[in-house]
């Protein structure tokens, strides 16, 4: 189930990404001759640079240099840590400072680990592991804790987490962002008629035809609660949203899931779609409102929010 939900922070250790911050290129290429072959390596040249990699790549771990100009190397680590769509990252100092309370500095600043300069490659090869090892444990651990356990779809709770980071990158990046809240019609009748075990099965395979209806990679479905799941569909507008829409119409339609008492003898669901480029718009309410118009004009078809 998890693997199926394709995470792209759950990646396997042989290619996990880490990002390497220094200011003196060579200081990066010792790293790289120590790393490179294992892992893939990013690198950044100052503290505002890892922080643009670092939201663009998602590396599965910093190394960063304490002593950099303009911006040190503890104040990004605190601006990391502080910005939640990056926070998860874990950063080892790399340093050649030698007292207590300069280490004292990096553990204050949320690093996880501190490897002295000049670098020892067994030491830093299996600190990294260690790290890594770590990393994909907690990332696991997370995504557990954002699936529905019935569906294997993510949870209502990651869905606010997720339209919340997408909103910040669509707004970074000037693009629009799409969600639809999807139902499913007459579902009340649906259980009474077969019984709630097989109104489960039904809820599974909806999912599961909706979430293989979204095809880019950041596209996500969500069950919302009940019988209701939404869709976050970043960089893109109405019309495109509009257009997945009746997509899903249709693949659920083709599933062709007997419902004896709806009107079209299968089980079918009605859309509420939104999309905006104003990033402060409330889109599950403009959605939810398209839906229940959606219903009122008489399901198994999508609204959008003009
Ligand atoms: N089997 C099953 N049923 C669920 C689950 N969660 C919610 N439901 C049922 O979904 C039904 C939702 O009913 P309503 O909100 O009246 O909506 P509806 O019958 O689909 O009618 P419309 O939405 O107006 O088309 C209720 O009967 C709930 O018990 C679940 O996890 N499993």
């Amino acid at each position: 189930m998890i693997n199926d939900l394709n995470l792209s922070h759950m990646q396997s250790l042989p290619n996990a990404t880490i990002l390497v911050v220094d200011d003196q290129p060579i200081n990066i290429q010792v790293i790289y001759q120590i790393l490179g072959e294992q892992y893939q390596i990013l690198m950044a040249t100052s503290g505002p640079e890892a922080i643009n990699v670092c939201k663009k790549s998602m590396p599965d771990l910093v190394l960063m240099d304490v002593v950099m100009p303009e911006q040190d190397g503890l104040t990004t680590c605190k601006l990391m840590k502080a910005d939640s769509e990056i926070a998860n990252i874990p950063v080892i100092f790399v340093t050649g400072l030698q007292q207590q309370s300069e280490e004292n500095a990096c553990w204050d600043a949320g690093a996880v680990d501190f490897i002295q300069k000049p670098v020892n490659p067994s030491t830093l090869q299996n600190r990294v592991k260690a790290h890594l090892t770590l990393k994909r444990q907690a990332d696991l651990l997370r995504s557990m804790a954002y699936v529905d356990g019935l569906t294997g779809v993510y949870n209502r709770r990651y869905f606010e987490k997720y339209l919340h980071s997408q909103v910040a990158v669509c707004k970074r990046l000037q693009q629009p962002i799409a969600i639809m809240i999807i139902d499913i019609d007459h579902f009340k009748q649906y259980n009474d008629h077969f019984g709630h075990l097989v109104g489960d099965d039904a809820l599974k395979l909806v999912a599961q035809c909706l979430k293989n209806s979204s095809q880019r990679p950041a596209d996500l479905v969500a069950r919302y609660g009940g019988e209701e799941f939404v869709c976050v569909l970043p960089n893109t507008d109405s019309t495109g949203a509009a257009h997945l829409a009746a997509q899903m119409l249709v693949a659920i339609s083709d599933l062709a899931i007997e419902h004896p008492t709806s009107t079209t003898g299968k089980v079918s669901i009605s859309i509420g779609v939104a999309a905006t480029t104003n990033y402060t718009t409330n889109l599950t309410q403009l959605a939810d409102e398209q839906l229940y118009l959606a219903k009122q004009q008489g399901r198994n078809r999508y609204c959008v929010a003009p």
